[in-house]
């Protein structure tokens, strides 16, 4: 649905972006992740035709935002990063403009108000000037916007941005909920995020594309260690020199320890089948166990080893 090749944007001496390449399938809810200036919004700018990239080609739903930019707007709701408003429009005018704008006939533009102020959550400030909206509702009326005409794809930059945290779950639902017909890519540089609405990953770091999978893909890429957090009935001067002979053990640290029991955490190399082998040991010395779990690395270690291998 949306789909991108060896796209560049150079601004003046400035590269945001360099040879991006990416698809969004229809359905998927696509986050694109990154730090503060990787070019999440240079990209998002482009497929919403707002900018012309500086090299390469990107289409959303077929039609080229370069040859056929007018076919590409019909098909997209953008949620830009900073949104215009008129200060002195009510809400209620400003969505009913964007709706006629869309080309919304009489009646479809009472229905889709009546859905997006329910599901934007708009109903306090409908009748409010733009100038007298907070942060968080100046967001909602973003994202109003650009659901207003119910089209096939929707683009957010930065979504929750200025919400609170009630806020942001109601939005995070919202977008799992367009998912259902919709085809969702939104740009993010909150990890938890991420891990709440999508599908899959797009990792931009100093416009270049680091990675792109699932969570579970990224992590089998990135992962350099596994863990396993271990708790025994049994003393810690006993244990932790068995730990340190597993095989490939990299780490062994007591977190907490007392007469009674520790508890370890453990690193070693990956392939090194650190949980079975824990499991082996506390078998073979008879100690009981309290846990042991092995933990996946988190989508922040994820993210960080993506960004420093490129770094590198
Ligand atoms: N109009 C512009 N003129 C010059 N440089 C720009 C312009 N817009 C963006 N940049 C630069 O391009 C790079 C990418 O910016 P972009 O806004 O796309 O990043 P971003 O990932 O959206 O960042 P953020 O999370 O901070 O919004 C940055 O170095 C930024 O300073």
């Amino acid at each position: 649905m949306i789909s991108v090749t060896d796209l560049s944007m150079h601004y003046g001496p400035v590269v945001a972006l360099h040879k991006a390449n990416f698809n969004v399938e229809r359905g998927e809810v696509v986050g694109l992740l990154g730090p503060n200036g990787a070019g999440k919004s240079t990209t998002m700018k482009i497929l919403t035709t707002y900018l012309y990239p500086t090299a390469g080609v990107a289409s959303v739903g077929g039609e080229s935002v370069l040859d056929n930019p007018l076919a590409v707007r019909k098909l997209i709701g953008y949620l830009p990063e900073i949104l215009p408003l008129y200060p002195e429009m009510e809400v209620r005018d400003y969505l009913q403009f964007v709706g006629r704008a869309r080309g919304l006939s009489h009646g479809q533009l009472h229905q889709r108000l009546d859905w997006v102020v329910e599901r934007c959550g708009l109903k306090p400030m409908y009748r409010k000037l733009a100038r007298e909206l907070s942060k968080g509702y100046r967001q909602r009326v973003g994202l109003a916007q650009a659901l207003i005409h119910d089209p096939q794809v929707v683009i957010l930059d930065e979504p929750t941005s200025g919400l609170d945290p009630h806020q942001i779950m109601e939005i995070r639902q919202l977008i799992r909920e367009l998912s259902n017909d919709k085809t969702v890519l939104l740009s993010t540089h909150i990890l938890q995020e991420i891990e709440a609405v999508a599908d899959r990953i797009v990792i931009i770091n100093s416009g270049r594309i680091v990675g792109d999978g699932t969570l579970d893909e990224l992590r089998a890429r990135t992962q350099r260690v596994e863990r396993a957090e271990l708790v025994v009935v049994a003393d810690r001067k006993a244990v932790e020199p068995e730990l340190k002979k597993l095989p490939q053990i990299q780490h062994v640290r007591c977190i907490r320890s007392d007469e009674e029991s520790a508890h370890f955490e453990l690193e070693a190399t990956v392939g090194s089948q650190l949980a079975r082998n824990l499991g082996k040991l506390v078998q073979e010395q008879g100690w009981p166990v309290e846990g042991l779990n092995a933990r996946p690395p988190s989508l922040e270690e994820t993210f960080l080893a993506l960004t420093e291998s490129q770094e590198s």
